[in-house]
């Protein structure tokens, strides 16, 4: 059984995947993989330096997140360009792990977090969808605290994306994040129960 998880940027993916896993799912993590291909030695992150410069990098060669990300959260062109170099990588990463996982066990649930499966069109990729929504307030609000930006920033990393109503329109299950994290875990729970897995 196999789950593909998304929803906005800061409206908790990765605290429900957390409440998910801890029930016994396993999980491949987008964000991870994202990491991964951007690490000094992997050929992405060389790509990505040929198309924007060396001063994306740190100066012990690793990548400067913040840097990349001002530049490309507010140039729709350099967004996609920086797309065309890492998704195909990340991709291909998702579905070995997938399937390894699978072939291991292929009783468990496995969850698939991916912020952007809407955006580059992976629904294909999954019988059944998961959002964790939060309204777009509570989105900006939590993304500006934990990453100290500004609300203009902040905006402009919300702008990247598909809208999350529209995500959540196209869900097959909704889990609300926007109470107390409580409210969240009973959510999980239903969840679990629905899916045959109590
Ligand atoms: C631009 C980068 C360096 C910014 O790094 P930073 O540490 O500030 O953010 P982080 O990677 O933690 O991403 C936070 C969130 O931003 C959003 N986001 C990231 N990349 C993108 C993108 N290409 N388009 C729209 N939103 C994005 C996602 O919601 C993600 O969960 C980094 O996000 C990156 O390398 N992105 C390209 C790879 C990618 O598309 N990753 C998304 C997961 S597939
Ligand atoms: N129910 C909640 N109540 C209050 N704060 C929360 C709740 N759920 C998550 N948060 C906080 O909101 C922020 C975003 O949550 P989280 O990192 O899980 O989101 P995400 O969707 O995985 O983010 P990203 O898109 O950036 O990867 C974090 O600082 C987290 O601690």
């Amino acid at each position: 059984m196999i789950i593909g998880l998304t929803g906005g940027i800061a409206s908790g993916k990765s605290t429900v995947s957390a409440l998910l896993v801890s029930k016994g799912a396993r999980l491949v993590d987008a964000d991870v993989i994202a990491r991964e291909v951007m690490l000094p030695g992997h050929e992405v992150l060389a790509a990505a330096v040929k198309q924007f410069g060396s001063e994306i990098l740190s100066p012990d060669g690793t990548l400067n997140r913040g840097k990349l990300g001002d530049i490309v959260f507010q140039d729709p062109a350099a967004l996609q360009a920086l797309n065309n170099l890492t998704h195909p990588a990340i991709r291909r990463e998702i579905k070995e792990r997938m399937n390894s996982m699978e072939e291991e066990d292929p009783k468990k649930l496995i969850i698939v977090d991916i912020p952007l499966l809407f955006e580059s069109g992976l629904e294909n990729m999954f019988r059944e969808i998961l959002v964790v929504y939060v309204p777009r307030e509570v989105q900006i609000a939590r993304l500006m605290e934990r990453n100290g930006l500004s609300l203009e920033q902040a905006e402009a990393r919300l702008h990247a994306q598909m809208d999350i109503e529209a995500k959540r329109n196209k869900a097959d299950y909704i889990i609300d994040n926007s109470g107390e994290l409580a409210h969240t875990e009973q959510q999980v729970a239903v969840l679990w129960d629905r899916l045959g897995l109590s």
